[in-house]
C-alpha cells in the first residue's frame, strides 16, 4: 500500500478502534474499495480478499438487473457530488446472491480540496426489518382475531355461534326465525350461555340491521339512574339537568338490549311494559311523549316463572314479552360442543398468545365433559385460557396439569380416575354417557320422557342410547 492508500485509510481506522459495531467501507475516488471492516463481512457475507481493490459496481448490485450508479448508490453518489448523505437506507445484494438492507451515511474524504474518495458508515437493518415483519403479522393477526365491531355496534352473526348439538342447531334456527319479524323477544338463559351473542345475531339477522345496536346491563346501573339513562332527562329536570336523549331514541331504527332485566325494580318494569305497549317514551322531567320504534330484546338469567315466583319480574311484563321467548342451553346440555368450542378458544388464544397448542388430552376432554359449567361458556373460556397461560413452550397439549384446579377437584370429577382406567376414548366416553343417562333416570324416578327432556334429546334418541349402551334391559330401569 503506497503512502497515498495510508494517508486515506488513517481517518477511518481511528474511528473503527472505537466504534467497532459500526461497518466501515472506504473507497477511492474510481470506486473501488480500499478499506473493508470486519463488521461489514458479517453483513455482507465477502471476505475483505474478495473485495479490497474491486470496484463497487463490480462487487454489488441494486437487484439482477440493476448496476449501482450515481443515483442509486450512495457511495457513487457522493464521489459524483463530493456531498455528505445521511441516514439513507439501501437495499442491495452481492454477487453470492445475499440481500443486504442497511441504513448508510456516506461522506467525501478531501485532501487539499481535492477529492479523493469517500467512507461509508452503515448499519445492518436485517433483524429490524424482521422484527417489523412480525409486528405487522401480529396487529393482522389481532385485527383478525378481535373482529372489530361493525358499524351497527355488533361483533357477532349467527355464523360466530359455534357449536352442532341437536340443541343449539335448534335453538339457533328458532332465533333465525324469530328475527325476521320486529316483535319483542324475551331471551332466557343461565350467565355465560351467549344470550348477547344471540341479541346481536337476531339484530344482525332481522329487518333493522342497519340500524345500532344499544345494549346495557341493567345490573350494572343503579335503580335511580335507569329511568334517565333509557328515557333520557328534559332539561331543566332538576338543577344543572341538560337535554339528553335516553337508550330508548338512541336505539331508533335498530335494537336496544335490555339484559339482566329480573335485576330492575318492579316499578321500573312498569315504565317498560307502558313503553312496550304505546311505543313511546317521556323523558324524566318532560311530559312530552316521544315516539321511538326501536327493537325491543331483553334477557334474563333465571328462570322467569322463578323470577315471578321470587318478585323479581312482573307478571303482565311477562306476559308481554313472553310471546318470543329464547331459551338458551346451557353448556351442560350440550356437552357435545366442548370440543369444537375449544378447538376455536385455543386457535384463537394460539394467536394471541404466539403458542402452538394443538389440542388437549383425552383425559381432559373427560375431565371438562365431566365437569357442570355453571358459568357456562364463558368459564369454559376462562379455562382455556388458563390452561393456556399454564403451558410451557414446548407443550403441544393441554393436560390435566395445566388445568385451574377447581376443575380438577370438582367433586363430579372425582370418579374420573375411575373412569380413566378404561383403555380407550371411546370406551370411556361411553362409560361416562351411561353414568350420565342413568342418573338421569334415577333422579326422574324412572320418567325417560323427563329424563330425555332434561338430557335435551328426545326420547327415542334416549331409547336409542339405552339400547347402544346395553342398558335398556337393566333390572332396575323399568320405565315408570
Ligand atoms: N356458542 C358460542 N360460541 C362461541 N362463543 C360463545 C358462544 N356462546 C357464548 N360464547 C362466548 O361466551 C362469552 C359469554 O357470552 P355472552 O356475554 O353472550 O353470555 P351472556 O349469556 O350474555 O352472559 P351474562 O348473562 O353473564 O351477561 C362471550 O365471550 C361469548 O363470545
Amino acid at each position: 500500500m503506497g503512502e497515498y492508500e495510508n494517508n486515506l485509510i488513517e481517518l477511518p481506522l481511528r474511528i473503527i478502534e472505537v466504534l467497532e459495531d459500526i461497518c466501515i467501507q472506504v473507497v477511492d475516488i474510481r470506486g473501488c474499495t480500499i478499506y473493508y471492516s470486519k463488521g461489514c463481512e458479517k453483513i455482507e457475507q465477502y471476505k475483505r480478499e474478495d473485495i479490497l481493490g474491486k470496484n463497487i459496481c463490480e462487487t454489488y448490485r441494486i437487484d439482477e438487473n440493476t448496476e449501482l450508479n450515481a443515483d442509486n448508490s450512495v457511495i457513487l453518489g457522493v464521489l459524483h457530488t463530493g456531498k455528505p448523505v445521511i441516514n439513507k437506507v439501501m437495499r442491495f445484494i452481492t454477487l453470492k446472491g445475499k440481500l443486504v438492507n442497511v441504513v448508510t451515511s456516506a461522506y467525501p474524504i478531501f485532501t487539499n480540496n481535492k477529492l479523493l474518495g469517500a467512507i461509508a458508515v452503515f448499519k445492518d437493518l436485517s433483524q429490524i426489518i424482521e422484527m417489523s415483519s412480525a409486528i405487522t403479522q401480529l396487529q393482522d393477526d389481532l385485527l383478525s382475531l378481535r373482529k372489530i365491531q361493525s358499524k351497527n355496534g355488533t361483533q357477532f352473526h349467527f355464523d360466530d355461534i359455534i357449536g352442532s348439538s341437536a340443541v343449539i342447531k335448534s335453538t339457533i334456527a328458532l332465533a333465525k326465525k324469530i328475527s325476521v319479524c320486529s316483535s319483542s323477544i324475551l331471551i332466557v338463559g343461565a350467565t355465560g350461555t351467549g344470550k348477547e351473542l344471540f341479541a346481536q345475531s337476531i339484530h344482525n339477522y332481522g329487518p333493522v340491521s342497519n340500524g345500532p345496536f344499544v345494549a346495557i346491563n341493567c345490573s350494572s346501573i343503579p335503580e335511580t339512574l335507569l329511568e334517565s339513562i333509557l328515557f333520557g332527562i328534559t332539561k331543566g329536570a332538576f338543577t344543572g339537568a341538560n337535554d339528553t336523549i335516553g337508550l330508548f331514541e338512541q336505539a331508533k331504527d335498530g335494537t336496544l338490549f335490555l339484559d339482566e332485566l329480573n335485576s330492575t325494580s318492579l316499578a321500573f318494569q312498569a315504565s317498560l311494559l307502558r313503553v312496550l305497549e304505546t311505543n313511546k317514551i317521556r323523558k324524566v322531567g318532560g311530559n312530552k311523549e316521544i315516539p321511538v320504534n326501536g327493537r325491543i330484546i331483553s334477557a334474563t338469567n333465571i328462570n322467569p316463572v322463578e323470577a315471578i315466583r321470587k318478585n323479581q319480574l312482573r307478571l303482565d311484563l311477562y306476559y308481554r314479552l313472553s310471546a318470543v321467548t329464547l331459551e338458551i342451553p346451557t353448556l351442560s346440555m350440550r356437552l357435545d360442543d366442548i370440543d369444537e368450542l375449544v378447538t376455536s378458544f385455543i386457535k384463537t388464544n394460539n394467536k394471541i398468545m404466539r403458542k402452538n397448542i394443538h389440542g388437549i388430552s383425552d383425559e381432559v376432554i373427560i375431565i371438562l365433559k365431566n365437569f357442570n359449567w355453571p358459568g357456562n361458556i364463558r368459564q369454559l373460556k376462562h379455562c382455556i385460557d388458563y390452561a393456556m397461560n399454564m403451558t410451557e413452550r414446548d407443550d403441544l397439549l393441554i393436560t390435566p396439569k395445566h388445568l385451574p384446579k377447581y376443575i380438577l377437584n370438582d367433586s363430579n370429577i372425582k370418579g374420573n380416575h375411575r373412569v380413566l382406567k378404561y383403555n380407550s376414548l371411546k370406551e370411556t366416553l361411553k362409560e361416562v354417557e351411561r353414568e350420565i343417562i342413568m342418573k338421569e333416570i334415577k333422579n326422574n324416578n324412572g320418567n325417560f320422557s323427563r329424563a330425555a327432556k332434561n338430557l335435551s334429546i328426545s326420547r327415542q334418541n334416549l331409547q336409542y342410547r339405552l339400547k347402544a349402551l346395553n342398558i335398556l334391559d337393566c333390572n332396575n330401569i323399568s320405565e315408570a
